[in-house]
């Protein structure tokens, strides 16, 4: 499939900012920086967030996401959120496999293959990261490791199911670092993840798959990354906090 049939992706993620009433504040100044936009417009958020985001976008081309969720329904998980609890909210995707929930809290291919279970089975749509530290470029690993993050992430998932998945490919060692993969690096990954997806299920669902890249995407690099082939739109830590480098993000993707 040509890229241009595949809509661009630009997913903010906030991370642990924003308290309810900041939310709104920061999604009212970037609705109508948006509204224009030829590529799809999502803003995950805090689980304290989602009712101030679920009300500050309704009737707006802005959708909604969740950091994460548990793979359990209900039960004594205590501090976990179920992906059924977020449904019932009205949030329609969910970020899973972050590295930060991989790093800080012992998350693994296996607890996001469960999560990525559960998030399908409660109608979400799932933002699946993937990516590798320094160490493991340097060491020459990057594809085989990107490429088994992501098969055992989607293990069980049917080829309609994956219709519902997008793949964040994310460098470790540029997330928040300010430093960027190049164009070329990113793409490169991107296409490993593409190639990876193909041969799991087949060569409709790896042109059909969405691919974003993720780590220190800003206003000033987003037009480069995303106009590489493999590259299907971006999720944007700390630019998708200050609404004009958003917006300008947006406006790149939306070309
Ligand atoms: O989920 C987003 C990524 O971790 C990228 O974060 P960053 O844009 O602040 O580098």
């Amino acid at each position: 499939m040509n890229k241009k049939l595949r809509k661009a992706v630009i997913a903010g993620n906030w991370k642990m900012n924003k308290t309810p009433a900041e939310a709104t504040k920061l999604i009212e100044e970037i609705k109508p920086l948006v509204k224009d936009a030829d590529c799809s417009v999502i803003v995950c958020t805090p689980y304290v967030d989602i009712a101030a985001a679920m009300e500050a976008t309704k009737g707006s081309n802005i959708g909604v996401g969740a950091e994460n969720c548990h793979w359990e329904k209900s039960g004594a998980f205590t501090g976990e959120v179920s992906a059924d609890m977020l449904s019932s909210m009205g949030v329609q995707y969910v970020i899973i496999g972050h590295s930060e929930r991989r790093t800080y809290f012992g998350e693994t291919d296996c607890t996001v293959n469960k999560r990525i279970r559960a998030a399908l089975d409660s109608g979400l749509a799932v933002i699946l990261c993937v990516g590798e530290s320094l160490e493991q470029r340097e060491q020459g690993i990057t594809d085989e490791l990107v490429a088994m993050q992501t098969k055992i992430a989607l293990g069980g998932v049917s080829k309609d199911e994956l219709k519902k998945i997008i793949i964040a490919y994310e460098p470790i060692w540029a997330i928040g670092t300010g430093k960027t993969a190049t164009a070329q690096q990113a793409n490169e990954v991107c296409a490993v993840i593409r190639e990876t997806i193909k041969k799991l299920y087949d060569a409709a669902s790896a042109d059909a798959m969405t691919v974003q890249y993720g780590g220190s995407m800003n206003a000033k690099n987003a037009a480069e990354l995303l106009d590489q082939p493999d590259v299907d739109g971006g999720l944007i830590g700390g630019a998708s906090l200050k609404p004009a480098d958003f917006a300008e993000i947006v406006k790149a993707a939306s070309r």
